[in-house]
């Protein structure tokens, strides 16, 4: 019997981190996390906590409050289903006041290293395969050009009824977000396997990945 693997994954803004591993893990019957949610809730509770933003010790207590779950793939804050809402604009304007204060991710990091269980898992994020789960018996480093995501971000907002949608501004959000990722640590290590899938269908990127994990859980 193959012994199931742990895979971790960090990649760019709007990359297909998502898209790709959720539908990985659904075809090999694999738990999948995606870290980035936790990130977007708390900014969620941040936002309708009234806090002020540019006080970190608010930001900071407001962790005191912060309870996050998934449930049947949706995210959950504090009871409340927040799937749709935590991907609206007014999130990504205020989470890079979040994402870089030490507290808040130790806070995250903990949570996410005790989801991961064993062997199994799929979890994707910024700082996965560098601090969340360094050992990981695949890593992952998924990119695409910043064309590529911002057109693939519109066509999304699109479907999903999200307000405000311009290419131009999703183009800059993407470029400030990968600005705040690379502070926050977001790098590709020496033993991630980097995939660009600019150029690369989605359906190709799940098949080359699973190749990769049948392999590995063979060994
Ligand atoms: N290889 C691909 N080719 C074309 N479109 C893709 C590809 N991979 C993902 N997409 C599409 O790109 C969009 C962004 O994908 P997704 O939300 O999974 O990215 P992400 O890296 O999780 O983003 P974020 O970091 O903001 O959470 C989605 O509409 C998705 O369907
Ligand atoms: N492990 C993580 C996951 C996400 N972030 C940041 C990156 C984004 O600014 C924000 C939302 O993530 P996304 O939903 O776009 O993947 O959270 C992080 O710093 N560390």
């Amino acid at each position: 019997m193959n012994k199931k693997i742990i895979v971790a994954v960090d990649g760019t803004a709007g990359s297909g981190k998502t898209a790709t591993f959720n539908a990985v893990a659904q075809k090999i019957g694999y738990e999948f996390i995606d870290t980035g949610l936790m990130y977007r809730a708390f900014t969620l509770l941040c936002i309708e906590s009234k806090i002020d933003f540019s006080n970190k010790e608010q930001i900071i207590d407001t962790l005191n409050i912060f309870d996050f779950s998934v449930k049947n793939g949706k995210p959950y804050l504090n009871g409340k289903e927040v799937e749709k809402r935590i991907q609206e604009n007014d999130i990504v304007e205020f989470i890079n006041y979040v994402t870089p204060i030490p507290e808040v991710r130790k806070f995250m990091i903990k949570a996410q290293r005790a989801m991961v269980t064993g062997g199994g898992y799929i979890e994707i994020g910024r700082d996965i395969t560098t601090v969340v789960l360094p050992d990981a018996d695949l890593k992952i480093y998924l990119d695409s050009s910043v064309e590529a995501r911002a057109e693939r971000r519109f066509k999304q907002n699109k479907r999903l009824g999200i307000k405000n949608n311009n290419f131009e501004e999703i183009k800059n959000s993407i470029i400030n977000r990968d600005e705040q990722d690379f502070k926050n640590g977001l790098k590709k290590v020496e033993d991630a396997w980097l995939i660009d899938n600019s150029n690369i269908p989605i359906q190709d990127v799940v098949n080359m990945v699973i190749d990769k994990i049948k392999e590995l859980e063979g060994k």
